[in-house]
């Protein structure tokens, strides 16, 4: 107090500081600047302080000494008494404190409202939120102030009723403007608002709607509030509709109640809380909002929810305020359309203002009160809540006053408490904030007010953006309501005169417009007006004029047309007739069609097959006869080349053949010179055989030179003389040696000869030719053949060949007459011939002789008579010679398959 008291008690209010600081919870805002919230780009704006009025209620009673003195109509000085502790020091020093307005004890309800709230209310026309908030101690009159009794009306109802007063003719119909239940609101069509309205008036009857308003007796006292007629506010935008909505809330113990929630069954109020809305204003999520349209109305629903409020007896105040409450004014205004009739059709075109009445609660001192229990716990939460405020502004105050390059912004604790987080856009946002400072000004509250007149001083000095609503451009043309309305009119009048079509007329403002361009300016119950209406019922009478000749003209016109619409009918009704026959025919005829069409792509579908078939057949055609062509190119150049061997091959063999027949005969000449030779000496040998055999004195011969041995040879030499036997094979057996592969029974075991040995060549293959019964070999040697292959008949030189074999063996065997019997192998190599076949080259020959048990000692010429079926398979010749020629027959016929043609074998 004592700082207090240091001050300067006289202190103007502070202008707008030239850069006032961001809060903590708002962006940084520099002169004239503050955050955008509908766009969010920075723009300038003005700025207003707080408006703080001081209102000095009257002394409670003759007796009470005052410690308030009102100097003029902005300063109230505090002048403490006497008796005041403070003034122990016997200095008196008055504290004076300068505001908007200071009102007397003796200002009127009016007076207040005028100076305080009335710009508030043009504000709501306009568009723009505004604060209005009493403050004081408990007593001080502050709901006096706000809501007043019957007699004194205070603000809120003159608000009213200057505003419905303003707006009384420009009135949206109800439920035009609907609630969206997010602080905003919607347009209904014309059709849904009525029926919203018939709804509410089965309510009304119904007794059910607890905001049915019944046209019944106002209330004597709210009729006694509303008595009052403020002149209207010409701010108004008459081509606008407008439509007032009431919220009345209270904040008690730090928490929200809707005052005019329809509770039902429930006796107890339910706690709101505090949203922010798209346009970042805050408001209590789903709280009550009711349309009214009267003053009437919305004193009624004040009185429902001033019924709720919680209200108590304290020493100090018979009717003390337990909550703070805010009453909350909404106007909702969208423009009209082109005709002035109805709201135009989008949410967009609305404009939401309200006008927020707070009633705070008073700040009490306990030790005065001498509360306790429920009152005292209220008197908490009140002291806190308003200390919240003071605290809130302060920061406030502070952040925007502070200078330098750094600034550091104190965060500004709104959530703390609900009147301030309800109120938070108002400081951070933009719009006007005004506030009631209530004294009472008995000495006891001294100390209190002197703590209040400190608050209201520093409130002042805070700034608030001031609110520049956009109004939406739509183009339209100024004074379309107004132009609605004289038309109606003229139509009224033309009615009233005994012309009923002038209630046909449908609206058209243009022909107003077209009465002056200077009519919105008109006030409706000028001169001007009235001769505009006179001007435009004459057009609309001879408007009806013409229309009535036009209409008679239509009736004429609509005859004649009828008549010629039931000749048309009749005509239709005969085309019809015809119709459904040639309907019925294009039926049938579509219908065969359609089989036909049928019958058309089933015959399609098969010929597209055979089609696809016969494709195929054709490439398979082209792909035989160009194979077959290609077959017979390469007979004809086969047929070609083998004709061309065959000339080749012929001429080849006749130059051969002419060559192998000189040299053969070359051969056979020396081979018959040699043989002649042979014979000569054979035939000496045989003479002296003779003779020794005639003298009986047989000189000893070796065993191969013996008579048979050596007729053999004659016979051989006589088969060479005669060519049945080949040269080569005779020159591969010398005679010399040809006795020693002889093996008689009778000389003990036959000796072998080295050059007779049989090969050992485990690759040669043999194939032995023989007789088909051939007799058992006795002797002690048996032939070796390895990898024999027995045949009785060699038809084929291919035999040989498949055989594979390199060596061949021709058995013969010859009985003579004593039963001896003698085999002979005639062994040779095989070798393949130029042309094809093969031929034999004869080697050696073996022989094997088994003498008969039973033959006579006497030495008889052999006879093969009876061997000759089982070797041969056919007679044998009788002489050694013939089986030598038969031998070389059948290799001339086995060997070579075509030896017959070969000399050489
Ligand atoms: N300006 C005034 N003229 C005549 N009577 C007044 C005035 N101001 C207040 N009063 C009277 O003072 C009494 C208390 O006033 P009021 O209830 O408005 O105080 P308050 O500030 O609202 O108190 P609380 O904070 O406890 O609610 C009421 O009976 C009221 O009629």
């Amino acid at each position: 107090m004592k700082a207090a008291m240091a001050r300067t008690p006289m202190r103007p209010p502070k202008t707008p500081r030239a850069a006032p600081m961001p809060s903590a919870q708002a962006p940084p805002m520099t002169e004239g600047k503050r955050r955008d919230l509908s766009g969010g780009k920075q723009q300038p704006q003005q700025q207003d302080p707080v408006n703080v009025f001081c209102r000095v209620r009257p002394l409670p009673s003759d007796g009470d000494l005052t410690c308030m003195r009102v100097k003029n109509s902005t300063t109230i000085a505090v002048n403490p008494q006497d008796q005041h502790k403070l003034l122990q020091n016997g200095a008196q020093r008055e504290m004076q404190y300068i505001f908007k307005h200071v009102f007397q004890p003796d200002a009127t309800q009016q007076d207040v409202f005028a100076s305080v709230a009335q710009p508030l209310v043009e504000n709501l026309v306009r568009g723009r939120n505004s604060l209005l908030f009493t403050y004081g101690v408990t007593g001080s009159g502050k709901t006096y102030t706000m809501t007043g009794n019957s007699r004194h009306r205070g603000v809120m109802p003159r608000c009213l009723d200057l505003l419905f007063r303003t707006i009384s003719d420009y009135q949206a119909k109800k439920f035009v403007f609907k609630p969206d239940k997010l602080n905003g609101f919607e347009i209904l069509s014309e059709e849904d608002a009525l029926l919203e309205r018939q709804q509410e008036m089965n309510q009304r009857f119904a007794g059910t709607g607890r905001f049915a308003f019944r046209r019944k007796e106002s209330d004597p006292e709210i009729a006694s509030q509303a008595s009052v007629e403020p002149t209207p506010l010409s701010v108004l935008d008459e081509d606008n509709m407008y439509s007032v909505f009431i919220t009345y809330v209270e904040m008690y113990n730090n928490s929200v109640y809707d005052l005019l929630e329809d509770s039902g069954i429930q006796k107890s109020l339910q706690c709101k809380i505090i949203r922010e809305d798209a346009n970042h204003q805050m408001f209590v999520h789903g709280v009550t909002e009711v349309e009214v349209k009267t003053v009437d109305e919305a004193l009624e629903v004040f009185q429902m929810g001033q019924k709720r409020k919680r209200m108590g007896n304290t020493v100090l105040n018979a009717e003390s305020s337990r909550s703070h409450s805010v009453f909350n004014i909404r106007l909702v205004q969208a423009p009209t359309d082109c005709q002035g009739e109805h709201v135009v059709q989008d949410k967009q075109n609305i404009t939401v203002s309200q006008l927020s009445l707070v009633d705070l609660a008073g700040s009490e001192r306990s030790s005065r009160t001498k509360n306790t229990g429920v009152r005292l716990r209220e008197a908490g939460n009140i002291n806190n809540s308003l200390m919240t405020l003071r605290t809130c502004l302060e920061y406030l105050r502070e952040n925007q006053q502070q200078l330098g390059p750094n600034p550091v912004a104190k965060k500004i604790p709104y959530r703390d408490s609900k009147i301030t987080h309800m109120f938070k856009n108002y400081f951070d946002g933009e719009g006007q904030v005004s506030m009631i400072v209530c004294i009472n000004p008995r000495i006891e509250d001294y100390d209190e007010n002197m703590q209040v007149m400190k608050f209201a001083e520093m409130t002042q000095e805070v700034q608030i953006a001031r609110a520049t609503p956009i109004k939406p451009d739509l183009g339209l043309t100024p004074g379309r309501r107004k132009a609605n309305k004289l038309f109606k009119i003229a139509v009224n009048n033309l009615n009233e005169l005994g012309i009923p079509e002038a209630k046909q007329l449908e609206m058209d403002v243009g022909l107003v417009y077209s009465l002056g361009a200077d009519f919105p300016h008109y006030q409706m119950d000028s001169p001007e007006t009235e001769s505009k209406i006179q001007e435009l019922m004459e057009y609309l009478e001879q408007r009806i004029d013409k229309r009535r000749k036009l209409r008679a003209n239509m009736d004429l016109k609509c005859d004649n047309f009828r008549q010629l619409l039931m000749n048309l009918d009749r005509d239709n009704l005969q085309l019809r007739t015809e119709l459904a026959s040639l309907k019925a025919v294009y039926k049938q005829e579509r219908d065969r069609s359609a089989a036909l069409e049928n019958r058309v792509r089933i015959h399609e579908s098969s010929i597209d097959v055979l089609n696809n078939t016969v494709s195929k057949r054709e490439r398979q055609i082209q792909e035989l006869t160009h194979k077959l062509n290609e077959q017979e190119q390469l007979l004809s150049q086969k047929e070609q080349e083998k004709e061309k061997q065959k000339k080749k091959f012929n001429s080849k063999l006749a130059v051969e053949s002419d060559k192998n027949k000189r040299e053969f005969d070359q051969k056979l000449r020396e081979q018959r010179v040699k043989m002649q030779e042979r014979m000569r000496i054979k035939d000496e040998k045989l003479r002296l055989v003779s003779n020794i055999l005639q003298s009986e004195d047989v000189p000893s011969l070796p065993r191969s030179q013996s008579s048979e041995d050596l007729l053999n040879d004659k016979n051989r030499d006589r088969d060479h003389d005669r060519g049945a036997f080949t040269a080569r094979t005779e020159s591969s057996v010398p005679p010399t040696t040809r006795t020693d592969i002889y093996c008689t029974p009778r000389h003990g075991l036959a000796a072998a000869n080295n050059r007779h040995r049989r090969s050992r060549s485990a690759g040669d293959k043999w194939l032995e030719h023989r007789a088909a019964n051939p007799v058992p070999l006795g002797t002690i040697m048996q032939p070796y053949l390895k990898n024999r292959k027995s045949v009785t008949k060699l038809t084929d030189m291919k035999q040989l060949t498949d055989h594979g074999a390199t060596k061949y063996c021709l058995v013969s065997q010859e009985a003579d007459t004593d039963g001896d019997v003698e085999t002979k192998l005639y062994k040779g190599n095989v070798i393949p011939t130029c042309g094809g076949g093969a031929q034999v080259v004869f080697e050696d020959v073996e022989c094997l002789r088994q003498k008969s048990p039973v033959h006579s000692p006497t030495r008889k010429r052999p006879s093969n008579s009876n061997l000759s079926a089982s070797a041969f398979g056919g007679p044998l010749p009788s002489t050694g010679l013939t089986s030598v020629q038969d031998v070389a027959s059948r290799c001339n016929l086995g060997i070579e398959g075509h030896s017959s043609k070969k000399s050489k074998i």
